[in-house]
């Protein structure tokens, strides 16, 4: 952060304070970030996942992220994959983040809501996701699209006539700094 250190940057810097800021984020790109952030208390060492849901109001009624159920500790069940015994491959324990955010709702149903979602879902979270009525998908990777169970995904998709589309965030990055950003510079 540059120092204020003379009076006349001091007036310029409370003359752009009276105006709006354009800089803020949109919506998509404050949602799709809310997705990542709760992507961040992943456990999963390969890929994490955060799922956001939004209601027509722009208000976030649920958030969640891959992993295990509750009561299945964290240290004790397996972050593996394709190992010897199916049994210790985490795909069999894990929740997927679009699940956890639709059971973490917390208004009466997530009936007519946006999802913002990492990665495309996939076939078991295509169910949920439509069962529970939501309408549209924002996804941002599609890193298994070929893969059967995504292609299972899009064709029930398809059917239920849930809309999905790839956003592409208008910005690389959004940082979060624990300072704030604008302290008052005169009494
Ligand atoms: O729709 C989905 C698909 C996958 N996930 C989670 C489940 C796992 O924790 C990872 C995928 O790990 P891989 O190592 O790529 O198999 O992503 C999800 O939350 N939602
Ligand atoms: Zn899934």
């Amino acid at each position: 952060m540059d120092l204020v250190n003379s009076t006349s940057e001091l007036k310029i810097q409370d003359t752009d304070r009276q105006n709006k800021r354009e800089d803020y984020i949109d919506w998509k790109d404050y949602f799709m970030a809310m997705a990542f952030l709760a992507a961040k208390r992943s456990k999963d060492p390969c890929f994490q996942v955060g799922a956001c849901v939004v209601n027509k109001e722009n208000k976030i009624v649920g958030i969640g992220y891959n992993g295990m159920p509750t009561g299945c500790n964290d240290d004790d069940f397996p972050w593996g994959k394709n190992t010897p015994s199916p049994l210790d491959s985490k795909s069999l324990y894990v929740c997927h983040a679009e699940m956890n955010a639709i059971l973490n709702k917390n208004s009466a149903d997530v009936k007519d809501c946006t999802m913002y979602v990492g990665l495309f879902p996939c076939n078991e979270c295509a169910k949920i996701i439509i069962q529970s009525g939501i309408i549209e998908v924002v996804y941002l990777s599609n890193k298994s699209w070929d893969k059967p169970k995504y292609a299972a995904s899009r064709k029930m998709l398809d059917a239920a006539g849930v809309k999905y589309w790839q956003y592409i965030p208008k910005q690389k990055k959004i940082e979060i700094t624990f300072i704030p950003s604008c302290s008052s510079s005169s009494s």
